[in-house]
Order: structure tokens, then C-alpha cells, then sequence
């Protein structure tokens, strides 16, 4: 049986209030998203132009829709994988194994679109269904965080994550209380991290803009680039699949409903606002500023990829070549932190070149309207907030030698500013 090991673990996110108050804003938030991207006026901050009955957020045949693709994905993730990966060290000193074929799922996902659309699937048809789709994702993040919950109280205790365990039920439900729920070798976490909403992200990308084609003869010079900017993004990231096996959603975070509902309903559905706005909201857009977007998504991409590959090269293995010049701190773990290279200039550069990214695709958007930059003002404040918590995490392992590495780069995100 589980036991509330973690409740010495300090509360985050403002306790069981803040985790309740989470729990009603953020669906509420999205579903003004959806709303307001495909209203005229297109206002952030107004109210939302209608409020959806039943009728319209509720469909058993939308339902089943979702659930066939967390079943064609779950099938996807099944097939024999190129390489089997091993998580970090866990409590009891195992490691986990993970299938590495999150890239072969997208390229085949792509190809039964591809068979499917030929054969006369209306995938344009799916911008109508984004709300009653959305409503489903969210009840079944609901109702799967509630049987995590559930298949946690009988987790032996090294199963459990750190923070998640307080003894509340409301901040446990939203934070998630087991580190890596598994059924037999498949793993909930890594799978809902990577797979139905990341893909399910661009496949709506992808039906935005052929709806576009449908009503304005062809696909605008913006929508091709925040499709082609977003598919990189998601491709790069199942590409470089086993990275992900070191981020704190993975190692540090239990799986409960904040994982669930962000993976399988905030994902697809608010980071695609800005291929929904462009659908309802043409915008023009020349060659000259398209280049300078492309520009600006380009360095952020290569911050974003350079800092990562560095540290995950490094944590793998500190005497490659390609890292094995830079200075680094010497930890009581037996760690190193790097303090060269891109983690000498700032201590978060992945998240610099993250949100000079996020910029890239809310500007082929112009600038008449806020909503496509909620991606941007959002995406701040959760990595401002990612930060702060991998700061005290980091701390708590390093102790002094963090110290030292903050005193050497004393800037988290963008340097001389923050
Ligand atoms: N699009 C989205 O919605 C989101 C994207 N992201 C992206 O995901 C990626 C991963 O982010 P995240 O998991 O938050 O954090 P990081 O990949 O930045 O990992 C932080 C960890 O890196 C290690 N570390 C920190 N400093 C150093 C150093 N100087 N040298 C060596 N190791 C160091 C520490 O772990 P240890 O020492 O134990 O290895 C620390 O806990 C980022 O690129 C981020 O932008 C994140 C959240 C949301
Ligand atoms: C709903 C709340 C506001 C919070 C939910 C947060 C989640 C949406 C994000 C937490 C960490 C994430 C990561 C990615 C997507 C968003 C979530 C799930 C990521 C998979 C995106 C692609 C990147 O390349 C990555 C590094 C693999 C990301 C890992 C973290």
C-alpha cells in the first residue's frame, strides 16, 4: 500500500487552492480559446461571443473519434521500436525502459492521414469539431487522472513521486501522485507526454490549412509557415524522443490531471490558436517579413536545439568530444554542471530559444490582434515558473556547488535581464 512519503515535500502551484482553482481555469481558459479564435472580433480579454450549450460541446460520435486516435497512437507506440532506451535512476536504484519510435509513429501517422484523405476523409471538416473534441480530451483527462489516482493507492511507496503526496486529495489529484504509472511496459506518462497531443497538435495544424485551401483557393504564405515552424517543433521533439526522459515532467512530476489535461487537451487545442486564428482572420503577409520570421525562428531554434543536445550529450556521457572541452563544477553528487558553452550563458538557454520560437509563431499573425500571442504570454509564465521550481530542485541536489554555478551565471533566461 502507498504511504504519504512525500508530505514533507514543500506545496507548490498555491496548494489545494491554487491545484482547484487550476483545475477550473485552465478548461475554462481553453474553451474561451477556441471560442474567441473563431469569433469576428477575435478579443483575448472580452468575453467569449457565446456560451456552447451541450449540444454543441457534447457528441458520442466526436468521443469515439478521440478515443480511436488514443488508440491508433497507443497501437503506434506498441510496434516494435529502433532502440530501447533506460530513464533515470530510481528510487530503488532500477531504471525504467522506454521505447524509442515516436518519429516512426508520426510518419506513419502521416501516411494513414495521407491514405485516408485520398480516399475521401474530409480532414477540413475537422476545424468544426475542435470544441466537442475538445470537450471529449478534457473528460477523459478527467476521468484518467481520477483512475490514476486511484491505481496509486496501491503503489508500493518508491513508486511515488516526490511532490503529489501530501494527503490532500485535491492537490494530489492535480499534481499526481505515482512517477511513472505503468501497465505492464506501457508507461502513461511518456506516452501521453509525446504522442496523441503533440501529433494531435499538428494533424489539426494540417486540417486548418487545408480548410483554408477549401475557402480561399489555397493556403496563406502565414499558414504555411506556422504549419511548417509547428511540424519541426514536433517533429524535432520525437526525433530527439529519449531527451525527454530527463526533463522534470518525467523524473521529478507524479502523473496526475495538471500532465494529463496539458498533454491530451492544452496541447492540441491552444497550440494550435494560431492556425486558428489565421483560418478565421486572414492575414497578409510578404516576402521580406516572412524571411525575417523564418530568421528569428531559425536562431531560436538553434539555441533551443544546441542547448539541449549539449546537456543531454553531457548528462549521457561528459568525455564526448563535443562536449568533453567545457568547463564544468564539480558537484557532492558526483555530477558535473556545465558552466561554458550555452549553459555559461545563461542557466536556462533551451528556454531562451523555446520562447524566441514561440515569438516566430505568433508574428505571421500581424500584430491587430493579442490572441496569437497568448501562446507567447502563457508560455512566459510557465517557463518563469519552470525555472523557479527546477531552481529549488536543483538546490536541494547540489547545494553549494548550485550556488556556485548561479554566482558564475547569474542570469536564468535572457542575459543582463533576467
Ligand atoms: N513547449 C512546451 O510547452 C514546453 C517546452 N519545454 C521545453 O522542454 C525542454 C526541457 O525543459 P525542462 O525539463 O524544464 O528543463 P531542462 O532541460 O532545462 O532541465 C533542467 C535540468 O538540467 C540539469 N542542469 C541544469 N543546469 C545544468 C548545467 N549547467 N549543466 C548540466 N546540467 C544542468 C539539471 O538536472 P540534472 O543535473 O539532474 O541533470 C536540471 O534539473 C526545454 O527546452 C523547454 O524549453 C518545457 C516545458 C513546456
Ligand atoms: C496545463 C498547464 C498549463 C501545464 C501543462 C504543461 C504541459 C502542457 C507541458 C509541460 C511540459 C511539456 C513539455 C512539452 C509539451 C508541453 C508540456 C507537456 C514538450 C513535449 C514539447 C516538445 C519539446 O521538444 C519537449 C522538450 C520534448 C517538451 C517537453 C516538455
Amino acid at each position: 500500500m502507498a504511504s504519504p512519503q512525500g508530505s514533507r515535500a514543500p506545496l507548490e502551484f498555491g496548494g489545494p487552492l491554487g491545484a482547484a482553482a487550476l483545475m477550473l481555469l485552465l478548461p475554462a481558459t481553453m474553451f474561451h480559446l477556441l471560442l474567441v479564435a473563431h469569433s469576428g472580433p477575435a478579443r483575448l480579454l472580452g468575453p467569449p461571443p457565446y456560451l456552447p450549450g451541450p449540444e454543441v460541446l457534447w457528441s458520442p460520435q466526436t468521443l469515439l473519434l478521440w478515443l480511436a486516435w488514443l488508440g491508433l497512437q497507443a497501437a503506434l507506440y506498441l510496434l516494435p521500436a529502433r532502440k530501447v532506451a533506460e530513464g533515470q535512476e530510481l528510487k530503488d536504484k532500477s531504471r525504467l525502459r522506454y521505447p524509442i519510435n515516436g518519429f516512426q509513429a508520426l510518419v506513419l501517422t502521416a501516411l494513414l492521414v495521407g491514405l485516408a484523405v485520398s480516399a475521401g476523409l474530409p480532414l477540413g471538416a475537422l476545424p468544426e469539431m475542435l470544441l466537442p473534441l475538445a470537450f471529449a480530451a478534457t473528460l477523459t483527462a478527467f476521468i484518467f487522472s481520477l483512475l490514476l489516482y486511484l491505481k496509486a493507492l496501491v503503489a508500493p511507496a518508491s513508486a511515488l513521486a516526490p511532490g503529489g503526496n501530501s494527503g490532500n486529495p485535491i492537490y494530489d489529484f492535480f499534481l499526481g501522485r505515482e512517477l511513472n504509472p505503468r501497465i505492464w511496459s506501457f508507461d502513461f506518462k511518456y506516452f501521453c507526454e509525446l504522442r496523441p497531443g503533440l501529433i494531435g497538435w499538428v494533424l489539426i495544424n494540417l486540417a486548418l490549412l487545408m480548410q483554408e485551401a477549401e475557402l480561399r483557393g489555397s493556403p496563406s504564405l502565414a499558414m504555411w509557415l506556422v504549419n511548417g515552424f509547428q511540424l519541426l517543433y514536433v517533429g524535432d521533439a520525437l526525433w530527439h524522443e529519449e531527451a525527454v526522459l530527463t526533463t522534470m515532467d518525467i523524473t521529478h512530476d507524479g502523473f496526475g490531471f495538471m500532465l494529463a489535461f496539458g498533454d491530451l487537451a492544452w496541447v492540441p487545442f491552444t497550440y494550435s490558436l494560431q492556425a486558428q486564428f489565421l483560418l478565421h482572420h486572414p492575414q497578409p503577409l510578404g516576402l521580406p517579413m516572412a524571411s525575417v520570421i523564418c530568421l528569428i525562428n531559425a536562431v531560436g531554434y538553434y539555441i533551443f536545439r544546441g542547448a539541449n543536445s549539449q546537456k543531454n550529450t553531457f548528462r549521457k556521457n561528459p568525455s564526448d568530444p563535443r562536449v568533453a572541452g567545457l568547463e564544468t563544477i564539480p558537484t557532492a553528487t558526483g555530477r558535473q554542471l556545465l558552466v561554458s558553452g550555452w549553459w555559461g550563458m545563461v542557466r536556462h538557454p533551451n528556454y531562451l530559444g523555446d520562447l524566441i520560437m514561440a515569438l516566430a509563431w505568433s508574428l505571421p499573425c500581424g500584430v491587430s490582434h493579442l490572441l496569437p500571442y497568448f501562446y507567447v504570454l502563457y508560455f512566459t509564465a510557465l517557463l518563469v515558473h519552470r525555472e523557479a521550481r527546477d531552481e529549488q530542485q536543483c538546490l536541494r541536489k547540489y547545494g553549494l556547488a548550485w550556488r556556485e554555478y548561479c554566482r558564475r551565471v547569474p542570469y536564468r533566461i535572457l542575459p543582463y535581464v533576467y
